[in-house]
C-alpha cells in the first residue's frame, strides 16, 4: 500500500508524535502541515493568527496540505484541518483518514505539560482544559465523518502505532 495516511485529531492527540513513529515503522516519508506551513513562510502559527487572522492561516493550511500530499507519505495534519470541506473530501479520496482519538483530561494534560505557545495561540480565549472540552465538542464529529478509521490515541506510541499497522494491515519492518 502506498496511498497518502493522513492522521487527524485534536491539538495533542499525537499526529505529530504518532506520524515520525508511525514512519519509522512502515518505511513511508513523514510530512507535517503545520511544520511545512511554518517553514515556507518563516512565521509561526501565532505570527500568522496575528497577521490574517485564522481565516488566512487556514487558507496557507488548505494550499500546505494539497501540495504536500504525496504516495508513499504519513501527513499529519493540524488540528483544525477538518474545519473546511475542500479539506475534508481531499483527504477521504486521496488517501487513508485516521483519527486519533483521546478523552478531554488526556489531552488537556498534555498541553498543559507541552503547550508549544507559537504553534497553538488560542482558540477560544478560556484555560487550556475549557478550551480542549469546546473545540472537541464542535469537532468530533468531523473528526469522525472525515475519518476511515479511529484509533484510540491515548495510550503508549507504539501502542498508537500498533493499532494503526493493524487497521492498515501494514507489517512493522524493524
Ligand atoms: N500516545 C502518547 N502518549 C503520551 N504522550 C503523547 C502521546 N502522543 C503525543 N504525546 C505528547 O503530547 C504532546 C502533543 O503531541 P503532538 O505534538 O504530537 O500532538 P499533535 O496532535 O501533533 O498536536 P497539534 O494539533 O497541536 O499539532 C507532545 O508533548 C507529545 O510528546
Ligand atoms: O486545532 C487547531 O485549530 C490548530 C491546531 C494546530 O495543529 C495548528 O494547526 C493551529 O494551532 C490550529
Ligand atoms: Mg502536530
Amino acid at each position: 500500500m502506498t496511498q497518502p495516511i493522513f492522521l487527524i485529531g485534536a491539538r495533542g492527540c499525537g499526529k505529530t508524535t504518532i506520524g515520525q513513529a508511525l514512519t519509522r515503522a512502515c518505511h513511508f516519508q513523514f510530512v507535517d502541515t503545520d511544520q511545512v506551513l511554518q517553514q515556507r513562510s518563516g512565521l509561526s502559527v501565532a505570527d500568522i493568527v496575528a497577521a490574517e487572522g485564522w481565516q488566512g492561516f487556514r487558507a496557507r493550511e488548505t494550499e500546505t496540505l494539497m501540495s504536500v500530499t504525496a504516495p508513499g507519505t504519513v501527513i499529519a495534519t493540524g488540528g483544525g484541518i477538518i474545519l473546511a470541506p475542500v479539506n475534508r473530501e481531499f483527504m477521504r479520496q486521496s488517501g487513508v483518514v485516521i483519527y486519533l482519538n483521546a478523552p478531554v483530561p488526556v489531552l488537556a494534560g498534555r498541553l498543559e505539560a507541552f503547550p508549544e505557545a507559537d504553534q497553538r495561540p488560542t482558540l477560544t480565549g478560556k484555560p487550556i482544559s475549557e478550551e480542549v472540552a469546546d473545540v472537541l465538542a464542535q469537532r468530533d464529529a468531523l473528526y469522525r465523518e472525515t475519518a476511515h478509521y479511529v484509533v484510540d490515541a491515548s495510550t503508549a506510541p507504539e501502542r498508537v502505532v500498533t493499532q494503526i499497522l493493524d487497521v492498515l494491515h501494514l507489517a512493522t519492518v524493524s
